[in-house]
């Protein structure tokens, strides 16, 4: 696995002429069959000097001169669609299933989706190799370990780009994406036209299953943790883990890798490594992790490294937050910031949008939303939150449709376990008919919910009873849309679980900081 990612980034075949580098983008037909190590067929002879305008997997997108790569989907198959690109003006067609009699040259490959990935990585003149390429996989926290260790890298004086769930920043601009990770060939064009030295992202197992990283070699990679999520997709753990695992075999020469080894599995994945002999700092409890955590709490975390203790406070509440500092520190230290520099430039991290983001309401009260949505993060959450207010916890959340329904139990038990009540609400619907999310709700409520919980469908009407029900000191938690839009319109006309706090209480956003 490890030979096969390095001898394709040391075997990079130059497809383009290097003097056209960040301009036009130059790649022949004939080119392209060499990539796949094929000899262009003498009966193509007459297109073989020919110049690919793009390439897409989407028939919906090709424009003349572009390839298009037919991908067996989970929904539908792209080879399907071939004939559609045909007449769009496709150049050449990829694919694994003979297309029958077209017009258009037909590449035959073993792995649609990888030969995407080889093609967008040479189209883009490999661009990741220009780079300093940090990747970020777990269940939770790839966003706060990207957005810490973007503002790290800035602060010790490096450009630095950023990918994931919230927006993609590039070139100081951001650009909106939809998914986690991106789809391959807008990876590596927007690598190709990024300006930053160092990029961050975030690394989804979806992203590693389906070759989305395909020719991206990283300079460092980060485990956060491996908690029951995605399970609709991945058919156990060990699936989920092992995708997960994939990221850090596809590390550059030198590479390094920075484990939490208080998860299982990631002290798992740590012998893993050290068993074949890659570089890993494992971060963790035990005396025998690299960098040793002494204290943690949900200020900071102080730990030992080489014989010396150092602590780190930590911008955003919660003990797991102290974790994901600690990461993302560990990271930028390896790129050259001092941590020095980094105790200062933690004081004016500015938040992350539906992470512990809180509010003050006139009353005295108190609101959390936030992004949680496996049990493990809500109960930590929860935890957070009864350390910080003294008063009762209202917790409001709900669960996705069409996503991991096997996670639900363990949501409500630790809602039930962590809260004062909790009420049970609508998040995306993403096609499942309202009625019939309504009812599960109502069956979960009745079978592993409590007195203390209620269901309240429409989500506005939900964070409505729980603000109007607080007192002085309690805190409302809103747990699973965090900086996302709703997906569906609910009795007042308001957008985000932002914009209801603060369009029904007037609320006061609050200090990122734990102790503010
Ligand atoms: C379930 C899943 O992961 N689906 C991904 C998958 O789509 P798919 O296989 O279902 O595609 P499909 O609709 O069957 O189409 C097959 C092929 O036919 C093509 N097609 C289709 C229709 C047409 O008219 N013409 C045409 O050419 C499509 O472009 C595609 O190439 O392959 C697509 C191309 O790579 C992905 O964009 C798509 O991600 C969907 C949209 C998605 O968002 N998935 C989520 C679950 C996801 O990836 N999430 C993770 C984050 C998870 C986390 O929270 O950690 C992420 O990285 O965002
Ligand atoms: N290290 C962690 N351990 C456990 N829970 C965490 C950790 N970091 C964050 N969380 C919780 O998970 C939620 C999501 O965090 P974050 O957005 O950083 O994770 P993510 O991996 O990007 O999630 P997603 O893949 O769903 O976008 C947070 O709002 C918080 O409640």
């Amino acid at each position: 696995m490890i030979l096969e990612h390095r001898m394709l980034y040391c075997f990079k075949i130059f497809l383009v002429n290097e003097c056209c580098y960040k301009g036009v983008v130059h790649v022949k037909i004939k080119e392209v069959f060499e990539l796949f190590n094929i000899k262009a067929p003498s009966s193509l002879e007459h297109v073989w000097e020919d110049e690919i305008t793009g390439i897409t997997d989407d028939s919906r997108n090709v424009t003349p001169g572009q390839i298009f790569t037919a991908v067996e989907g989970y929904e539908t198959d792209g080879h399907d669609y071939i004939e559609e690109a045909c007449r769009k003006g496709a150049a050449l067609i990829v694919g694994h299933k003979n297309p029958g009699d077209i017009s258009v040259p037909f590449l035959f490959v073993h792995h649609p989706r990888k030969a995407l990935g080889m093609l967008a990585a040479a189209y883009y003149q490999y661009p990741a190799g220009n780079k300093t390429m940090i990747g970020v996989t777990g269940t939770n926290g790839k966003t706060t370990v990207t957005h810490l260790l973007h503002h790290l890298v800035e602060a010790g004086g490096l450009s630095c780009g950023r990918l994931g769930t919230v927006e993609n920043y590039l070139n100081g601009k951001t650009i909106q994406g939809f998914q986690t990770t991106p789809g391959v060939v807008d990876l590596h064009k927007w690598l190709y036209e990024s300006r930053d030295e160092v990029i961050v992202m975030e690394v989804s197992s979806h992203g590693l299953e389906q070759y989305r990283l395909e020719g991206v070699t990283f300079d460092i990679t980060i485990f956060t943790n491996l908690q029951q999520d995605h399970l609709d997709y991945h058919r156990s753990m060990e699936e989920y883990f092992q995708a997960k695992s994939k990221l850090f075999f596809m590390m550059k020469e030198g590479g390094q890798a920075i484990v939490n080894t208080d998860d299982s599995w990631g002290e798992r994945l740590s012998c893993l490594l050290s068993d074949q002999g890659e570089p890993v700092t494992s971060t963790g409890s035990e005396k025998s992790s690299d960098i040793q955590i002494q204290e943690v709490d949900d200020h900071g975390i102080r730990f030992n490294e080489n014989g010396q203790l150092f602590y780190y406070s930590t911008p955003i509440a919660g003990v797991y937050n102290s974790y994901n500092t600690l990461q993302a520190c560990t990271a930028a230290e390896h790129l050259g910031v001092s941590k020095q520099r980094m105790v200062h430039a933690l004081k004016s991290f500015p938040g992350i949008p539906g992470r512990f983001e809180q509010y003050s309401l006139a009353n005295g009260a108190h609101v959390i939303i936030d992004y949680a949505h496996t049990a493990d993060s809500i109960r930590h959450l929860l935890q957070a939150a009864g350390r910080k207010y003294e008063g009762e916890i209202t917790h409001v959340f709900g669960f996705r449709g069409n996503r991991d329904e096997s996670k639900r139990p363990a949501m409500l038990h630790a809602s039930s376990e962590w809260s004062d009540r909790y009420i049970l609400t609508l998040d995306d619907l993403n096609t499942v008919p309202y009625e019939e999310m309504t009812a599960s709700l109502q069956k979960l409520h009745e079978q592993e919910g409590w007195i203390g919980g209620t269901v309240i469908p429409d989500r506005v009407s939900a964070l409505k009873t729980a603000l109007e029900t607080s007192e002085e000191g309690d805190v409302v938690v809103i747990t699973g849309k965090g900086h996302e839009r709703y997906q569906q319109a609910y009795h007042l006309p308001y957008s985000s679980d932002r914009e209801t706090v603060q369009s029904l209480c007037n609320a006061v956003k609050a200090g990122v900081h734990p102790s503010s």
